[in-house]
């Protein structure tokens, strides 16, 4: 019996030693820094981007839409904190050429200095069941969530996921799938890396998914903006919003790193714990498919009767 509670103490502190290297040293100081933000004309993009401002960052917002560039850098120079601070926009679609998103980069790096953070925040939603999505879609949605993301180059890197990119969730057959891929992509480069429209989605939606994604409580942008620049300059791996995400993110660790003992032991002490909130979850999700489906199927029947 010792010897076994000796063990696992001997486990326990190896576990904090080997994790110690993993913390990451310095929070980087946004003031005078280059933030690139892709998918920065809107929503949590232009959030973060204003965030960014607010703490002295130069910023660079790419999207394809030029007006909306244009609009939203006013905006963000709103935001501004001293009189050297300069917005540039990029207009460019990152899911085409891979080239030419790589040269307006280059133009932007010339005028602002070598990029300090990229934060990856393009893309586009859209539900479905999974034989009514045309497989068109499961494409356009990895070229933008996905391959629109992945750009090579230095500093500290943000991607931009979902709630479903940690949980396969009815309605989001192509959307789920470029999200989770995204999480892949940061997971791998962690590694490699030595760092010391919501509306046109509404139109198709399920009321199934509908249903289930209101089980999240929405947030709004720029809260979002806060929290996620904050823990992403203290060079935090995973991110995550409010006490679902925090749940999601403890339960869906799998072998990300962690960046702090706290994260670590916290995901320890809470996967049993979580795993069965999740059930129930689970269990409730699965009652909201088979409600529609039944209340579907009467009113279908009903329909033949009239
Ligand atoms: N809103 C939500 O509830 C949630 C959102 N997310 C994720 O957060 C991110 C931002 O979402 P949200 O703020 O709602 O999105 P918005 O639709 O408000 O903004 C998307 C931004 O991306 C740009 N964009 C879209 N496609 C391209 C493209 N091909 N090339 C360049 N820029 C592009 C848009 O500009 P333009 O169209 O002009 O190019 C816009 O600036 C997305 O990755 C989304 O999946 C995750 C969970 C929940
Ligand atoms: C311990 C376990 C806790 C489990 C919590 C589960 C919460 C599930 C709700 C998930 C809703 C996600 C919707 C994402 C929509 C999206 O990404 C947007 N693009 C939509 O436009």
């Amino acid at each position: 019996m010792l010897l076994v509670v000796a063990a696992f103490i001997v486990a326990f502190v190896l576990l904090l030693y080997m994790m110690s290297p993993l913390i990451s040293p310095k929070p980087l100081k946004l003031n005078g820094t280059h933030v690139v933000v892709t998918g920065g004309s809107s929503g949590i993009g232009k959030s973060i981007a204003m965030e960014c401002y607010r703490q002295g960052a130069f910023i660079t917002l790419v999207a394809r839409d030029e007006s909306k560039l244009v609009q939203v850098k006013k905006e963000v120079e709103k935001c501004a904190i001293n009189d050297n601070q300069v917005v540039l926009c990029i207009s460019v679609d990152v899911s085409k050429d891979y080239r030419q998103v790589e040269s307006v980069i280059k133009q932007c790096q010339e005028k602002l200095g070598p990029v300090d953070m990229l934060v990856n925040c393009p893309g586009t939603s859209f539900s479905g069941k999974f034989e009514e999505v045309e497989v068109e879609r499961f494409r356009s949605l990895m070229e933008v969530n996905y391959l629109g993301s992945v750009y090579r180059r230095m500093g500290l890197i943000m991607f931009v996921s979902s709630q479903a990119g940690q949980i396969g969730l009815f309605g989001y057959t192509a959307y789920s799938p470029s999200k989770f891929a995204l999480g892949g992509l940061a997971e791998s480069l962690q590694m490699e890396v030595d760092t010391s429209g919501l509306a046109e989605e509404n139109r198709t939606k399920p009321l199934e998914t509908r249903l289930i994604s209101e089980t999240s409580g929405g947030t709004q942008p720029e809260q979002v903006a806060k929290t996620v620049v904050k823990d992403a300059v203290q060079g935090n791996f995973n991110i995550s919003v409010g006490p679902d995400g925090y749940m999601l993110s403890a339960l869906t660790c799998g072998m990300s790193p962690v960046t702090s003992i706290s994260e670590g032991l916290q995901q320890i002490v809470t996967m049993g714990l979580f795993r069965t909130v999740a059930l129930f979850y689970l269990g409730s999700f699965d009652s909201i498919v088979r409600r529609c489906m039944i209340e579907r199927e009467q009113s279908k029947a009903a329909d033949k009767r009239e």
